[in-house]
């Protein structure tokens, strides 16, 4: 098994969150990409913005890494509109898999409709062209009955509205990575979250994603069924060494 074909290779950071200079967070991206082509990770993960530099370096490359970016990130809240805007301009720029945050916190509130119809109109538009779509669920903001309805209703959206055949191009990710826990427990890809995730996301994918730091877990993951892992530490992860984050 050739782990790097699951790992989404994964810098989010801004240059305030990193914190960096502007020119010095770029240079983190440019590394990031430039060692997915060098590993030939099956793709680099990176904020909307910078999808247009990354095209440009895997073309320069002549790589066949994909690039997936992030919509409504990190809290997920942004209005439909404004995610759809965001997904049409990173699908433009040379994105090809767009990784949604759910509204989480719609979803919480009881705002089932609103939850649905995001599903619905994110999923048509990356499918209309061609793309493969991913919804971040949070999983470190749920609880594990609202794990199982949040997959449910997405995987129930996806079933009833698109074709057999475009299945396989639909995720349920856990994590952003971003989200602070009370407690600081593990942010995300628990497995206990993951194996909820699997068991009602199916005829769906799952990707696993958010504190997913070694080889070892990475390869527990997989071995429970997820098709793709996203994390900060594809390099050491590749490599079987420990990390605190690469990126
Ligand atoms: O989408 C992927 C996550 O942002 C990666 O999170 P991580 O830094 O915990 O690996």
């Amino acid at each position: 098994m050739n782990i790097k074909a699951y790992l989404d290779s994964t810098y989010l950071k801004t240059a305030q969150q990193a914190q960096l200079s502007e020119k010095e967070n770029n240079k983190m991206i440019e590394n990031c990409i430039l060692e997915a082509i060098k590993e030939q990770f099956k793709l680099v993960m990176i904020r909307p913005n910078k999808v247009a530099m990354a095209k440009k370096l895997l073309a320069e490359n002549e790589s066949k890494v994909l690039i997936g970016t992030v919509i409504g990130f990190h809290e997920g809240t942004n209005t439909i509109e404004e995610k759809l805007a965001e997904a049409e301009k990173a699908i433009k720029d040379g994105a090809d898999e767009l990784d949604f945050v759910v509204n989480f916190e719609a979803f919480k509130e009881g705002e089932i409709d609103l939850v649905k119809v995001e599903v619905l109109k994110g999923t048509f538009l990356a499918l209309q062209h061609h793309k493969t779509v991913k919804w971040i669920i949070e999983t470190a903001a749920l609880n594990g009955a609202q794990i199982i309805q949040l997959t449910t209703l997405i995987k129930n959206v996806v079933v009833a509205n698109f074709k057999e055949n475009e299945f396989e191009r639909v995720f349920v990710k856990s994590s952003t990575g971003f989200y602070k826990t009370i407690d600081g427990s593990p942010n995300g890809a628990t497995i206990p979250a993951i194996i909820a995730m699997l068991e009602n996301a199916c005829p769906l994918q799952v990707k696993a994603s958010g504190g997913i730091k070694n080889q070892e877990e990475a390869l527990e993951m997989i071995k429970l069924g997820v098709k793709r892992i996203g994390t900060s530490s594809a390099k050491a992860i590749s490599e079987g060494l420990e990390s605190e984050g690469s990126y």
